[in-house]
């Protein structure tokens, strides 16, 4: 069942003002939009993502877009929301999907198991929505602001995003609400409802709040300073045989030898996976790729690390930095030191910025010292919602 995703991003946020629309704020070092597309494009359930933007944010949002994964081209939205989304659906007209997600840019902070709950139930009852028990009491008002009536609280949600239904129902309800006018309807539910379609309701999230006014910003920025920062370490060798060059960090390094392993003996990536899969207390490299298993035999360890990066991200958590030593007497690592911070940032999605590779010798001491094999040791600091608890 192919499941894709649309997030709608083309709104002007002129209840936060200032001279960013909020969407492409930062959020530490993030924008709304980006963790929004992120969180959907990292999915593994979701084929792919489809933005909805403003026409003046072709430029802010490719700079945001760069290097995700399964993001079409964006299209351009609407004045109002619901607008928006219809120009979302109608982009998928000529491969329309199973299920369609809807969520809002201004909703940065939903998690990966709020996404798999959502696709879940829409499978099931055709069109679910994330809500959440209201605390306070809610009055209805008239236009002079007095208090008509006080709904029962005990059957009032607050609802969220991401929407999912079926997609061929939800693009003609849309279709059917624009031809006929029907306006005001605040979110895909509604205009499902107004089609006369049942919509079912899954839990909410507490933290998956929307980006509305200038305070949010600040909410926000104390729910980042909560989330959970964790470290890992990772430690590998692997003897030198013949060969004529050695792979470490992910590139070839000419050498008189080569090293021996099961796989191409990355002992750079190795260390590197190991220290990802260690922040996340989730086993090591032998547990997820057994050297007992052929089909890992001379296979390349990019795979490896990418791997345990995409395990994070599953978890709707950011890698925040790498630190890679490698230990041997040669081949020298400075001349190459560029590259291979190059190819895992790459490989593992994160900033060169954020990649530190250093080399060091064993002053001839030992068997790094004595030339017979490389060590390397490494340091990976991830940062995971909340909510992964
Ligand atoms: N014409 C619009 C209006 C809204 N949205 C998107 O719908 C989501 C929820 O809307 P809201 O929070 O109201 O955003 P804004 O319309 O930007 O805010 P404001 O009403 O304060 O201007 C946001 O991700 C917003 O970018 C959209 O794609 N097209
Ligand atoms: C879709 C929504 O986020 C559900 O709570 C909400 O209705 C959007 O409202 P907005 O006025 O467009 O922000």
């Amino acid at each position: 069942m192919e499941c894709v995703a649309i997030v709608v991003a083309a709104g002007r946020g002129s209840r936060v003002g200032g001279p960013l629309p909020k969407q492409y704020r930062l959020l530490g070092d993030e924008s709304a939009l980006r963790r929004s597309l992120h969180l959907l494009a990292a999915h593994p359930e979701i084929a792919s993502v489809q933005a909805v933007i403003h026409e003046d944010d072709r430029i802010l949002y490719a700079a945001q877009a760069a290097g995700l994964p399964k993001l079409r081209p964006p299209v351009i939205g609407a004045a109002d929301r619901q607008g928006s989304v219809k120009a979302g659906l109608d982009a998928f007209a000529d491969a329309p999907p199973q299920i369609v997600l809807v969520h809002d840019a201004a909703r940065p902070f939903a998690s990966p198991a709020l996404v798999s709950r959502v696709i879940a139930a829409a499978a099931q009852h055709g069109a679910a929505i994330p809500a959440l028990p209201v605390s306070d009491t809610i009055k209805l008002v008239d236009a002079e602001g007095r208090v008509a009536a006080t709904p029962d609280r005990s059957a009032l949600r607050a609802v969220q995003t991401p929407q999912g239904f079926g997609f061929a129902a939800l693009r003609a309800a849309h279709a059917d609400a624009a031809a006929s006018g029907a306006a005001g309807l605040t979110d895909d539910a509604a205009v499902m409802e107004w089609a006369g379609h049942a919509v079912a309701t899954v839990a909410g999230e507490v933290g998956n709040m929307k980006l509305t006014y200038p305070e949010d910003f600040a909410r926000a920025a104390r729910a980042g300073a909560r989330d959970d920062v964790r470290t890992g370490s990772g430690f590998d060798v692997h003897a030198f045989g013949p060969g004529d060059h050695v792979m470490l960090g992910g590139i070839a390094i000419p050498f008189e030898r080569g090293l021996d392993g099961h796989s191409d003996a990355d002992v750079g990536l190795h260390a590197l996976t190991d220290a990802v899969l260690g922040a996340l207390c989730d086993g090591d490299i032998g547990a997820h790729f057994p050297p007992s298993d052929p089909q890992w035999k001379g296979a390349t360890s990019d795979r490896f690390l990418a791997f345990a990066a995409a395990r994070v991200a599953a978890r709707g958590g950011k890698i925040a930095h790498l630190d890679l030593t490698l230990i041997c007497e040669a081949p020298k690592i400075g001349p190459h030191r560029d590259a291979i911070r190059a190819r895992i940032a790459a490989i593992a999605g994160v900033p060169e910025s954020r990649i530190s590779v250093k080399a060091t010798t064993t002053e001839k001491l030992g068997f790094t010292g004595r030339r017979e094999g490389i060590a390397a040791m490494a340091t990976a600091t991830i940062r995971l919602p909340e909510e992964a608890e």
